[in-house]
């Protein structure tokens, strides 16, 4: 007897050595999620709770190297990316995608969250890497996840309201992804948290509570691997996020307290059990 094969995802992104965002959020995500788990690591985050106090990155040739071992033996039905740390290495993922079949014109679907810097404020992505996230992966995305502070960083646009979540949406559109989703969670005088999901034409409203937690390290990597679980599983673009907004929420929801400073979302909480 053999077992088929499960859905695989492929996150390229960096490592958090606290365990609390980065690939180790994606691969937990992924497990919770029924998703076998495959990595492309472009840095070594040297993080914990507190911030990140440094980070090595990998040889973009290494980064490459990796996404085209996976995909041409284990194949992935999804990709995404996280940390990238530098313009080399965003255009070598640029061009290995093209080569491997990654990408809103090919038929993996590819996710990218672009990570900027850490919720302490720690630069995970050099400034002069941005031109090649805007020129050379938005246009490949399937989905771009920009939080708040990336929306101001890579459009200028200072969302302050919900309403202007829509501008957003549409700046982030212009740099050519299929979907965009911009993420509520930085605007903290709203009450609640609604993610705005927009194609060009549709405006899909993702509501969900606002909780009161400090642990909420994580987050954004947990929702994009969501996505590109579901994603993985062949839904569409927008069951796969109203998946991952359901699972960000219990994943926030059920954070937890860890070291000194901000602890994770729990990317385990489907799993939580208190039986052997
Ligand atoms: N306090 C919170 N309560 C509920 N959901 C939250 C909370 N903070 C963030 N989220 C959700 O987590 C996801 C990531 O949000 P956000 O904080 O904006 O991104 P990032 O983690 O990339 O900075 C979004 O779906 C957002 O709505
Ligand atoms: C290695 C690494 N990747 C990404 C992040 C940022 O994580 P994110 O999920 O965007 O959430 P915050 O913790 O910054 O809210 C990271 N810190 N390290």
């Amino acid at each position: 007897m053999s077992n088929s094969t499960p859905p695989r995802a492929l996150t390229i992104a960096g490592t958090d050595s606290g365990g609390g965002a980065g690939v180790h959020a994606d691969c937990r995500t992924f497990f919770a999620c029924g998703v076998h788990a495959t990595t492309a690591v472009t840095a070594v985050t040297v993080q914990n709770s507190v911030g990140v106090s440094g980070f090595h990155e990998i040889p973009p040739e290494v980064v490459a190297a990796q996404i085209e071992a996976v995909v041409t033996d284990i194949g992935v039905t999804a990709a995404k990316t996280g940390m990238l740390a530098s313009a080399a290495i965003i255009d070598a993922i640029a061009d290995t995608c093209d080569k491997v079949g990654i990408g809103r014109d090919h038929t993996i679907p590819f996710v990218v969250d672009p990570v900027s810097a850490s919720m302490h404020g720690d630069q995970l992505l050099h400034d002069n890497a941005l031109a090649g996230l805007k020129n050379r992966l938005f246009p490949r995305a399937s989905l771009v996840t920009p939080n708040l502070d990336e929306v101001r960083l890579l459009t200028g646009i200072d969302v302050t309201s919900r309403d202007m979540m829509l501008d957003a949406a549409k700046a982030m559109f212009d740099f050519g992804p299929q979907w965009v989703l911009i993420k509520a969670g930085h605007l903290r005088s709203d009450p609640e948290c609604v993610d705005i999901l927009y194609d060009g034409v549709a405006v899909i409203e993702l509501p969900g509570p606002r909780f009161d937690v400090k642990d909420t390290h994580g987050s954004g990597d947990t929702l994009a691997s969501s996505i590109t679980s579901a994603l993985a599983k062949g839904a569409t673009m927008p069951s796969a996020v109203e998946f991952g907004k359901r699972f960000i929420t219990k994943a926030v929801q059920n954070a937890y307290p860890l070291g000194a400073g901000v602890g994770p979302v729990s990317n385990f909480w489907r799993l939580s059990d208190d039986r052997f």
